[in-house]
């Protein structure tokens, strides 16, 4: 459903992707791992278009996605960030609601709407009306996430979605979410430095060193079988 062929994004003198090939499945969820610049993130924001690839394709579900506006593509595909992206001026009903309203749904469907990702989100009711600053970074990812699959994106991107978390919350929000039916039959493409998150979560694995992906495939197979002594390095942390 995503497919990405020889994508390559130059900053000045630096190459920060360099002819990266992938495609991820529909309902997939493609972990892109690797140590700090990398080029994850530049990845992942050449799929929605918050950075333009300097050669190289990508299409979702057959289309390419500079044959869509970047605004458009974006309301097709959620978005979610360290620490929720969320804007301080919207209350949590209004941060939730904001692609639906973006797509005309009417009130009741999107209050309804809300109302269930609360519920499975396990977010009291009392949120709604708040604001991002009187929540707690657990409750703004929750939020940030619910605001991600609110108009039920068929793909979503998450940047270390996590990462803001002390490691006992972050391991229950991310066993909570990664429950939900609603993300079993989304694309996710998430991007961590965690080994062991991505061993939890990954259906694959592309891990990345210098703007390239050095191994791709199962948990597992990084584990038993890496390809390179990188690999079995990085894999052992
Ligand atoms: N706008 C930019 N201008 C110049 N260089 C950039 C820009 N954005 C990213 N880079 C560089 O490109 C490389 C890849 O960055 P990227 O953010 O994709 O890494 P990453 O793997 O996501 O790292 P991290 O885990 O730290 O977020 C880095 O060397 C970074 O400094």
């Amino acid at each position: 459903m995503i497919k990405i062929i020889n994508l390559t994004k130059q900053f000045a003198s630096h190459t920060a992707v360099n002819d990266v090939s992938l495609s991820i499945g529909r309902g997939e969820n493609l972990v892109l791992l690797g140590t700090s610049g990398c080029g994850k993130t530049t990845t992942l924001k050449m799929i929605n278009r918050l950075i333009e690839p300097t050669t190289g394709s990508i299409s979702v579900d057959g289309v390419d996605v500079r044959q869509q506006p970047g605004p458009e593509l974006r309301r097709r595909i959620g978005y979610v960030i360290q620490d929720g992206g969320l804007f301080p001026h919207y209350t949590v009903a209004e941060a939730i609601a904001t692609v639906p309203k973006l797509l005309g749904w009417d009130l009741a469907a999107t209050q309804q709407r809300i109302r269930e990702l609360i519920d499975k989100l396990q977010l009291p009711e009392s949120l709604l009306t708040r604001y991002p600053a009187e929540l707690s970074s657990g409750q703004r990812q929750r939020v940030g996430l619910a605001r991600a699959l609110a108009a039920r994106p068929p793909v979503v991107l998450m940047d270390e979605p996590f990462g803001a978390l002390d490691p006992f919350t972050r391991k229950h929000v991310r066993r909570e979410l990664f429950g939900l039916n609603e993300l079993q039959e989304t694309t996710v493409v998430l991007v961590t430095h965690d080994v062991r998150e991505a061993l939890e979560l990954a259906d694959r694995v592309a891990l990345m060193d210098k703007g390239r992906i050095v191994q791709l495939g199962p948990p597992g197979e990084l584990l038993n079988h890496p390809a390179t002594d990188f690999v079995r390095d990085f894999m052992e942390i």
